[in-house]
């Protein structure tokens, strides 16, 4: 009997289903659900760097996306052996004691701090501080040694501890607090003990600070030179994890109906989108698998022997077995990248909303076709334009950190700048500015893995961006002076998710005999282009120099936290 696994993946403004056959990793049905409430910018205040998402959306999406890739692929229900989830992280949500998110319950369901807390909400800048601070000057371990040595606003302890602060409620009402990975993983499993719940390794070494060296959590006395609540919480969490090659329960009997499944399918632990991402791309020692996307997460694996004793610093983690178990999974990252064309984007496209759409100079079917097209076209107009633009030709030097930077060395307080405008400047100057920005903060990351002496041998491109844009792919094989290739997968987080689903189900004895069984094809392979190569380098020194003048200008206030505490 042929046998079938489905790959869930929850990234920042959708979820998406495939289902696939086990023997090949052939795709035979995919899915996608867009966040509804999400869409809309509910919950949200960008101008606040908050960004809450309603787990109802993610609800919803589970159930059509599923439901859709169970009926189109015509499969039997019984020959689907195991769902693999993944999610962006750290996305951690409050629950109740039945493992219920806070905000489906009475008298939350309006109130933001009782939602997800999405990874690139960044409102614990200060309580990011007041962790790296104390770690580094508490007389006890720094839990920060395994996270690059600098503990992140994007990660689990700092966001509980912002809204433990802001909100009395829901510090009290909170029992626990779960990754949107094992929070899905829960929902959908039968094995409803809140505690002994499997929880993902990955999501937990890499934001949770959780390690076998220490036992596990950081101590509750760390804890509550923090704050009590979370020494109490930590009671309430969890003291093992689990790597994505293992069952964490069968399929719930409410969710097999709803699904049309059965409760034979087995459900597997959950992880992180970048993580699966970097399975279905076949990872491999010395390969860099860059996620390429909103944000960009790079994605390495090491044996033992190399890693050692090593803390690779700078980097968001090295966690055993949170890619491939059995080999330390290394992550490193940028909290923008296609965010920073999007965040142009935005600007470009003000007048749009803001005057064509409140004019009354044409009819409303022709304001919104007009508003379509311009959005539609305005990235790839810019794009050819910015192309054809000679490097020798005066470009602004801009700093990708519009998001502030998590790698290397996470600083979160960061912002990007742009420099050298002048009257000629015109808009595609500006897009060719920021590309390669976003280029120039990847060469970093990977000068931090070589210096750090985790050596690249290859670099594989994924997600939305490596797919969709050859000009930003020419341009960082230019600045890296590195070949790229590009896989050829459309949804290589949630393939690596089926991955782990076949493993777990015991189709495959361990994740990289799958990975490269099922794992994706590669398409287009991107080579450095000799004579641009010494010109990025020019360039890559005038953003070194705007990039050390910005920091040295934040550091103030960085300092400031730290002497109000
Ligand atoms: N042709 C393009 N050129 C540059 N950036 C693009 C292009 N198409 C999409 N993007 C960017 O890709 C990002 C979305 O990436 P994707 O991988 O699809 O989603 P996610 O990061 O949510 O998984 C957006 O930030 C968008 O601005
Ligand atoms: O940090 C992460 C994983 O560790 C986030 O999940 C990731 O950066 C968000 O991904 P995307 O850009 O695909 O929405």
């Amino acid at each position: 009997m042929k046998k079938y696994v489905i790959g869930l993946d929850y990234g920042t403004d959708s979820v998406r289903a495939v289902l696939i056959d086990t023997e090949n990793g052939a795709e035979l049905a995919t899915s996608v659900s867009y966040y509804q409430r999400w869409k809309q910018g509910k919950f949200c205040q960008p101008e606040k760097n908050q960004f809450r998402q309603h787990p109802s959306d993610h609800i919803e999406g589970l159930q059509q996306t599923i439901s859709d890739v169970v009926r189109e692929s015509g499969v039997a229900a019984e020959t689907i052996v195991s769902i693999c989830i993944d999610t962006t992280g750290s996305s951690p949500i409050p629950v109740n004691r039945d493992g219920i998110a806070l905000s489906l319950t009475p008298g939350f369901e309006e109130n933001p701090n009782a939602m997800m807390v999405l990874w690139k909400d960044h409102t614990s800048i200060n309580e990011a501080e007041e962790i790296n601070h104390l770690a580094r000057n508490w007389g006890g371990e720094d839990y920060t040694k395994f996270e690059g040595g600098i503990y992140s606003s994007e990660w689990f302890w700092a966001k509980i501890l912002h809204i433990n602060r802001q909100d009395e409620e829901v510090k009290n009402s909170a029992y626990s607090w779960m990754e949107h990975c094992d929070y899905i993983t829960f929902l959908l499993s039968d094995h409803q003990d809140l505690k002994a719940f499997k929880r993902s390794r990955c999501a937990a070494g890499h934001k949770a600070m959780w390690h076998e060296s220490w036992g596990g959590l950081p101590s509750k006395e760390f804890l509550s030179l923090l704050d009590p609540s979370l020494a109490e919480l930590r009671d309430r969490l969890y003291d093992k994890t689990y790597t994505s090659d293992e069952v964490a329960g069968n399929l719930n009997q409410e969710w097999a109906t709803k699904l049309g499944l059965t409760p034979n399918t087995v459900i597997t632990v959950g992880t992180f989108d970048a993580h699966s991402g970097a399975v279905g791309a076949k990872v491999e020692e010395n390969t860099l698998i860059r996620i390429m996307g909103t944000s960009t997460c790079d994605i390495m694996v090491a044996s033992n022997e190399v890693i050692q004793e090593k803390t690779v610093k700078g980097i968001c983690g090295q966690v055993n077995g949170s890619v491939i178990p059995g080999l330390i999974g290394l992550e490193a990252g940028q909290s923008a990248f296609g965010d920073v064309l999007a965040w142009y984007k935005n600007i470009l496209t003000w007048p749009v909303h803001n005057i064509l759409m409140n004019s009354n100079a044409i009819d409303d079917n022709q304001k919104q076709l007009l508003k379509e097209e311009i959005e539609n076209n305005l990235i790839r107009n810019l794009t050819l334009e910015a192309e054809k633009i000679p490097l020798s030709e005066a470009i602004p030097i801009a700093l990708d950190w519009i998001n502030g930077r998590r790698t290397p060395d996470a600083n979160q307080e960061l912002k990007a700048a742009i420099s050298n405008l002048s009257l000629g400047t015109k808009a595609p100057h500006i897009f060719k500015a920021l590309v390669n920005a976003i280029c120039f903060g990847s060469k970093k990351i990977v000068d931090r893995f070589e210096e750090e002496g985790v050596k690249i041998n290859k670099v594989i491109g994924i997600g939305g961006v490596a797919r969709k844009s050859p000009f930003i792919m020419q341009t960082l094989a230019n600045v890296l002076n590195m070949p790229i290739v590009v896989a050829a997968s459309d949804q290589a987080p949630a393939l690596g998710a089926a991955i782990y689903a076949a493993v777990s189900a015991g189709i495959y004895p361990n994740v990289q005999e799958a990975s490269r069984k099922m794992g994706s094809d590669f398409e287009a392979e991107y080579f450095p282009q000799a004579d641009q190569v010494e010109k990025y380098a020019e360039l890559m020194n005038q953003y070194q120099i705007l990039a050390d003048f910005t920091e040295n200008n934040t550091q103030s206030k960085k300092k400031q936290i730290v002497e109000s505490l």
